[in-house]
């Protein structure tokens, strides 16, 4: 294809993905929203297989788009714009600052920055250089000069909204370790190490003479580990990942063990759908406390009716919780290393009995060349058509984002299907199915003795 027939291309991509978004919205409640809005959609709200064919639709606008602008812009302004991107610092402010909710709660639901600044007891230029970067970005619109109200982007923002935790999480230890990344790779000691003492983000760190790994800095510090639980609500509100509870088969199992469950969310759900499961969370103690003090307060019927059971300890170690129906994995392989994830399967392994299934739910990697009529046996197909890269490029930059946050923290990472398949192929596990849940997949795997 030319460079005009690609970006003839692209331009259809463009206009036949838009209108499908746009019908998706209607479908769902109503036109989608102007950027000015400060009404949510009901589409912004839900975590499941309602927003996976939205979400489909943007990734391949969002592919095209960037695509497009790529191959018309010089490449000079678009490395330099990729160089010079400081959006994240100026949300991270925004957000920490409470700026939507300043806003917000003023008289007239705007504010010139000689007051935000007042207010904040912060210099007024850099309140409005701040302010401006992200409305030029659609984040908070400026209404006059310099006044800025909110808009459907920034009123997502206020009243600590886990997305601000998210937000927070994202922007502190992965740019720290991302500003460290090439010196990291300079050092023989960190360069080739895979162990999660030894991230870019710890070698930022080790002049502070922090030891351990990001690990023990979550787990000792409160504040910390009670962002992290918040964040961890947005990411499934952002990889719709509740879709797990439409797509598999629940209704076959009593028992589930939330393996690393956080506080608890997936199972809230999962016991409001599905009323014959009882659930076990398992996760350090220091968040298993935190979840039975919000499971007492929020969820006393499932406490006292028993559906909910607590179970701390360590997973690289044991899983406590025997002879389950069901060990349920979300979101937490990718934070280890694979000797650790090794480790943390075999123990899952050694409390399953011979009828137990495990569920793996998170991102699966591709690669970005195309080999014309490979699909592989699992469905992983490079899908996105030409001139799209297979894996639509910026529609799923996220991933690609993902896996280098936890390669800069945790010396982690997002998987292949085959790397994962080998990893609990060694802790003596055999794939039985692979669930298509969205942005990410589920991945179902029994004992390779029992099977
Ligand atoms: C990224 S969070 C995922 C939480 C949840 N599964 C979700 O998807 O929202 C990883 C979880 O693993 C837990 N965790 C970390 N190290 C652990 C360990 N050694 N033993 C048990 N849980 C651990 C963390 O406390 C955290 O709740």
């Amino acid at each position: 294809m030319t460079a005009r027939q690609q970006v003839d291309t692209l331009l259809d991509l463009i206009k036949t993905s838009a209108y499908q978004a746009l019908d998706e919205y209607e479908k769902y409640g109503g036109a989608v929203p102007s950027l000015d809005s400060l009404a949510a959609h009901p589409l912004d709200g839900f975590m499941d297989f309602r927003t996976m064919q939205l979400k489909k639709f943007v990734r391949k606008l969002e592919g095209a788009c960037d695509q497009l602008c790529t191959t018309l812009a010089p490449p000079l302004h678009t490395l330099s714009n990729r160089a010079h991107d400081t959006y994240w610092a100026a949300l991270r402010t925004a957000s920490k600052l409470e700026i939507a909710d300043i806003i917000a709660s003023s008289e007239k639901g705007r504010l010139h920055t000689a007051e935000l600044s007042h207010r904040i007891q912060a210099n007024e230029n850099k309140i409005a250089s701040i302010m401006r970067l992200l409305a030029t970005r659609h984040c908070f619109k400026e209404v006059s000069k310099n006044v800025f109200a909110n808009n459907r982007l920034s009123i997502r923002l206020a009243s600590k909204s886990p997305i601000s935790a998210w937000i927070d999480i994202l922007t502190k230890d992965p740019i720290n370790g991302g500003l460290h990344l090439y010196d990291s790779l300079q050092d023989p000691e960190y360069a080739l190490s895979t162990d999660a003492e030894k991230s870019p983000c710890m070698y930022a760190r080790r002049s502070e003479r922090q030891t351990g790994s990001v690990y023990n800095m979550i787990s000792s510090d409160a504040t910390y580990n009670e962002t992290l639980g918040r964040a961890m609500i947005a990411l499934s509100t952002i990889q719709s990942s509740l879709t797990i509870l439409q797509v598999y088969p629940w209704e076959r199992y009593k028992t589930v063990c939330d393996v690393g469950s956080g506080v608890g969310f997936f199972c809230w759900n999962l016991l409001s759908s599905f009323p014959s499961i009882t659930v076990t969370l398992h996760d350090l103690p220091e968040t298993t406390t935190l979840a039975e003090k919000i499971w007492g307060t929020d969820y006393p019927d499932h406490v006292a009716d028993k559906r909910v059971k607590f179970a701390p300890g360590n997973f690289l170690e044991l899983v406590p919780v025997e002879g389950q129906d069901l060990y349920y994995i979300k979101n937490v392989i990718h934070n280890w290393p694979d000797a650790d994830v090794i480790s943390i399967l075999k123990s899952v392994s050694k409390a399953m009995s011979p009828k137990s299934r495990v569920v793996i739910q998170d991102y699966v990697m591709q690669h970005l060349y195309r080999e014309p009529g490979k699909e592989d046996d699992q469905g992983f197909q490079m899908d996105a058509e030409e001139p799209l890269l297979p894996n639509y490029g910026a529609g799923q930059v996220r991933l690609y984002s993902q896996n280098m946050t936890m390669m800069l923290v945790f010396n982690a990472k997002e998987r292949t299907f085959d790397e994962v398949n080998y990893l609990c192929s060694q802790a003596g596990l055999l794939l039985l199915k692979v669930w298509d849940v969205g942005e990410q997949s589920a991945l179902e795997y029994v004992k390779k003795d029992h099977w």
